[in-house]
């Protein structure tokens, strides 16, 4: 079908019409090359490094050539009363200026800086590139009679392909940001856009030439005829395809890298999750979640390394550890239920926390044992500081539902690097804060080496500990009690001794803690027991009738069965249980007063003997003291030593004397070394003395020796047993 669409411009002009079949399916070419080639474009700005640019390359050629293809098809549905053929060279360099044009343009917007020059400049190459083919491909058409142009629809046909590729490669651009029905939406609008630029300025190009009549076309030979046109459009519409279908393809590979890639970062995510979730798990306590004791090691070790390279030259900075221990936790637990134990302990975390530098760390390390990392701390009297401030915060009560409940806590302190080497911190912090649970609790201590927290030496000692009875190195001293009216021996307190095959006599304040703190001291305890009564029995065998003191540890009497264990060794050993007497110190007494309360009621009702060790060191009250079933109170050799210099000491012993006798017990002096002080004591009606003064602790042998005769001048007599004596 032929239609008139040109305007002569003169008579002098050909006449042309257009085929419209072959307007239209240069239309679609246009259209197609576009959509092919935006989608490659968007292939271009997704991909990476070498892929990207062969898109790139696929895109440039596909646009060039769709351009190039439009124009020579747009030429077949030119229809002129001569043939037309067209130069080869010069249609080379056309489909050349179409691609590279098409390169520029896609090159600049497909890049990730777009701003307004890159904009003007892909416009301008595109609508450029588009013009430049069109006109470099009239000029492939050789006419004996040049044509006649129509410069102002030359000028229009330029603004036509400049303003439209603008729009198109706007449109374009926002495809970037879209995804699924609205990117295709927008890469059928640029395309519908872009194929109007290159169709626009065709025909508008083509108007405004003019073929004078009678000229003819010198290239006519050339490529022309419809042998032109299939090969243009075969190899157009395969290019297409190709194109097509690789975008497609890409597209689905894209979308499934897109897929997995997410799938990937989800994965990620739950990983990642599942890491901080373990990572939580592994260095926080759960149930108040602070850090436990492995972060505090780390968080210790990182502080210790900063601290080593500010300090290269010298000493500039420290460190504190405070290693908190609260007082007796264990009975509120035991009383009122591990929920309440657990309230007392969030509670306690969180004041511990308030107490400390948002710097700092505190860390739960143990039941109820904590860590506090002071960093930066200046000195021992910075730390001391803060312990104040946490023995005060931790002794307000704490509010269980309607209930009021107190607790104190005992804290041991170091301070880096004054007081050990970073892998003994803790431990001589510990070391430290049991001294301070030791003299009585609620107070701190700041670490000493005679503390000896030597961690490795500690676990060799205990180690070598939980053989020492299997392998006979325990043995019991004892140092005899003397009656302050009569002068002679009362009974004796049988004190352990360790003898260590390498270290020769080990000191009872150092084994006894160790005992304690690794679970021996039962064992310990035990064997005491046993030995006491066989000694008893063995002295009732030569006539003589002792009362022997044993001392127990706060551990033996939360012991359940302590008195039948006391009762069944007795027996045993054919000994009476008035032979025995049992000595709590005041603040192990206090430390757990329902364990004390009870096992004192069942030590009383076997008919043991009871006293309260160290009187005047703990915190006590007298109303529950009144309450224990003891007959006996041991006033602390402290008030014994200050006694013949301090009247406060004197005033302090001379009411205790009389404090116990109102409450009809009987009042023993410990540490009693001068015979001033066993005067003064004397004159003040103290019923039993023990001490250096009389003689020092000795093994049962000796005691023999030393009754018969073997001791100074002014010591007791032996000779005499007064068991019964007491009431
Ligand atoms: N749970 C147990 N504790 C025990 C046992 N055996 C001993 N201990 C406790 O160890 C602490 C140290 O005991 P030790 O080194 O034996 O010291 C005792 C005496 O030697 C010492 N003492 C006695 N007289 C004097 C004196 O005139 N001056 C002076 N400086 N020290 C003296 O006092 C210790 C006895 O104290 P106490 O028990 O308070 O009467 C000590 O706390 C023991 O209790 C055991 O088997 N189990």
């Amino acid at each position: 079908m032929l239609s008139d669409l040109s305007t002569p411009l003169a008579d002098s002009f050909m006449a042309s019409s257009y085929s419209l079949v072959t307007v239209g399916f240069s239309i679609v070419i246009a259209v197609m090359a576009s959509y092919v080639t935006l989608g490659l474009a968007r292939r271009v700005h997704l991909a990476s490094g070498g892929i990207g640019r062969i898109w790139w390359l696929i895109g440039s050629m596909v646009m060039g050539t769709g351009i190039w293809a439009t124009h020579f098809i747009g030429m077949q549905a030119f229809q002129l009363p001569i043939l037309l053929g067209y130069r080869g060279a010069l249609t080379l360099i056309s489909w050349v200026a179409a691609v590279a044009a098409s390169a520029l343009a896609f090159g600049v917007t497909t890049k990730t800086e777009y701003r307004w020059p890159h904009f003007v400049t892909a416009s301008l190459a595109m609508g450029g590139g588009i013009c430049a083919m069109h006109y470099l491909g009239m000029l492939a058409i050789d006419m004996s009679i040049p044509i006649v142009w129509n410069w102002s629809f030359v000028a229009i046909s330029v603004v036509i392909a400049v303003l439209a590729s603008a729009t198109a490669l706007s449109l374009f651009r926002i495809m970037f940001s879209l995804s699924g029905k609205k990117l295709r939406l927008f890469q059928v609008l640029a395309a519908l856009v872009m194929g109007f630029a290159i169709c626009g300025m065709h025909y508008t190009g083509m108007s405004a030439a003019s073929f004078a009549s009678g000229a003819i076309c010198l290239s006519a030979e050339a490529l022309n005829g419809p042998e032109l046109t299939t090969i243009i459009v075969l190899t157009t519409a395969m290019l297409l395809i190709a194109a097509m279908f690789s975008t497609v393809l890409d597209a689905r590979l894209q979308s499934t890298a897109f897929k997995l890639n997410e799938s990937l970062k989800e994965s990620n995510s739950k990983l990642q999750l599942a890491n901080n979730e373990l990572r939580q798990r592994a260095f926080a306590d759960p149930l108040t979640n602070l850090p436990n004791r492995l972060l505090f090691e780390d968080r210790l070790i990182h502080a210790l390394l900063r601290l080593e390279r500010t300090n290269r030259s010298s000493v500039k900075d420290r460190l504190g550890i405070l290693f908190v221990d609260l007082d007796g936790f264990k009975p509120i637990n035991d009383s009122f239920g591990h929920a309440a134990g657990d309230e007392i302990l969030i509670g306690a975390a969180q004041r511990l926390l308030a107490q400390a530098r948002s710097s700092d760390t505190v860390a739960r390390v143990g039941g109820d044992e904590f860590l506090v990392l002071l960093e930066d701390a200046q000195d021992a009297a910075a730390c001391m500081a803060v312990a104040n401030r946490i023995l005060k915060s931790l002794s307000q009560p704490f509010q269980l539902g309607n209930k009021e409940l107190q607790i104190t806590c005992s804290i041991g302190i170091v301070v880096f690097p004054d007081h050990g080497d970073r892998d003994h911190l803790i431990a001589n912090a510990d070391a430290a804060m049991y001294v301070a649970k030791r003299n009585g609790g609620n107070s701190f201590a700041v670490f000493e080496p005679h503390m000896g927290s030597d961690a490795s030496e500690q676990l060799e000692l205990q180690s070598d500990l939980r053989n020492a009875i299997q392998r006979q190195q325990m043995s019991l001293h004892y140092q005899p009690k003397i009656d302050g009216e009569r002068g002679s021996i009362i009974g004796v307190e049988a004190l352990l001794r360790w003898t260590h095959p390498e270290r020769g006599m080990i000191a009872p304040d150092i084994f006894i803690p160790l005992a304690e703190r690794f679970g021996i001291i039962i064992n310990l305890g035990n064997w005491v027991i046993e030995e006491a009564c066989r000694q008893l029995a063995e002295w009732r065998g030569m006539g003589l009738q002792m009362r022997v003191a044993i001392n127990l540890s706060v551990h033996q009497l939360r012991e359940s069965g302590l008195a039948e264990r006391i009762t069944q060794t007795l027996q045993r050993h054919n000994v009476q249980a008035s032979q025995l007497l049992c000595e709590i110190t005041e603040s192990v007494a206090m430390e757990d007063t329902q364990a004390t309360q009870r096992t004192f009621e069942e030590l009383r009702d076997i008919g043991v003997y009871l006293s309260i060790d160290d009187f005047g060191t703990g915190y006590s009250s007298l109303n529950y003291l009144r309450q224990l079933p003891a007959q006996q109170l041991k006033i602390d050799r402290s008030f014994i030593r200050d006694l013949e210099t301090e009247e406060d000491a004197r005033a302090v012993v001379h009411a205790v004397v009389h404090l116990a006798h109102a409450l009809g017990l009987r009042v023993v002096a410990e540490g009693v070394e001068t015979a001033a002080q066993r005067d003064i004591l004397l004159n003040m009606h103290c019923d039993e003395l023990q001490g250096y003064f009389y003689a020092k602790p000795m093994p049962a042998d000796r005691l023999l020796a030393w009754a018969k005769g073997d001791k100074q001048d002014d010591q007791a007599d032996f000779s005499t047993s007064i068991l019964g004596g007491l009431s």
